[in-house]
């Protein structure tokens, strides 16, 4: 309601229906707002009907011929040999290679990509695809919509999924979420340094170590990934 000074001229069905000049609205947090909004919306109408499926994270510069891409493939086979999706960032590298593995078993291959600024486009193993611009969005629907994570080695934005999904559920508020990672060699350094700092200085606790396991084996890492689905 408005009186005396904040009565505004005309009406609203006048403002909205009336040529605007200035298009700054559109650059503005409101509108942004709807943007996010309809992000939301298209992610969770795509991916509703998914069924099982777990999201595998990794480096979007792993080489195609080293021994990680290769193992991307047999996660992303094994995981669609046992009846899940599985949710990449649909990028190049480890990405492309779980949604490889995911589409040669015959499994569904969905990928998440993300607007960067450089052209990129979803790698060419992926079935269903749905692209996001903001991260925050995507990051909803890689834990939404899967039901475990696997990581393979990867830098900040690998670690960034990483330690998304160690604080849901540390803080519980996601349950039943396995985090694996695979790679004792690459995530050793890391696992030791969260047992003799984090933990010895009293800013994690010796049970948070339970909210992962590290793995060189596939067939374990699928196995441990999905037991609690
Ligand atoms: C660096 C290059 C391309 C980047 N393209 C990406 N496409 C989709 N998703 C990406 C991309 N880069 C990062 N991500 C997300 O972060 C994780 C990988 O990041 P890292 O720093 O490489 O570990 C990955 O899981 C994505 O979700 C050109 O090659």
């Amino acid at each position: 309601m408005r009186r005396r000074g904040q009565v505004q001229s005309g009406t609203t069905d006048q403002r909205l229906l009336d040529t605007q000049d200035s298009t700054d609205w559109l650059h503005g947090d409101p509108w942004r707002v709807m943007r996010i909004q309809s992000e939301f919306v298209e992610g969770f109408g795509a991916l509703a009907e998914l069924g099982p499926a777990i999201s595998v994270f990794g480096s979007a510069r792993t080489a195609i011929d080293s021994p990680e891409y290769e193992a991307g493939v047999r996660i992303g086979r094994t995981l669609a040999e046992a009846g899940f999706a599985v949710i990449t960032g649909g990028g190049p590298g480890a990405m492309e290679a779980a949604n490889r593995g995911a589409l040669e078993a015959g499994g569904l291959s969905v990928g998440l990509g993300i607007e960067l600024p450089f052209e990129q486009g979803l790698n060419r193993y992926v079935d269903m695809g749905v692209n996001f611009r903001y991260f925050f969005v995507r990051k909803t629907m890689f834990v939404k919509y899967a039901q475990g994570f696997v990581v393979l080695p990867g830098g900040f934005g690998t670690l960034d999924e990483l330690f998304e999904a160690l604080t849901l559920v540390q803080t519980k508020k996601v349950t039943r979420f396995p985090i694996v990672l695979f790679g004792t060699a690459y995530w050793g350094g890391l696992v030791d340094w969260v047992r003799g700092t984090l933990i010895a200085e009293g800013k994690a606790s010796r049970a948070d170590l339970e909210l992962f396991h590290v793995t060189d084996d596939v067939d374990e890492a699928v196995a441990l990934v999905t037991k609690e689905v």
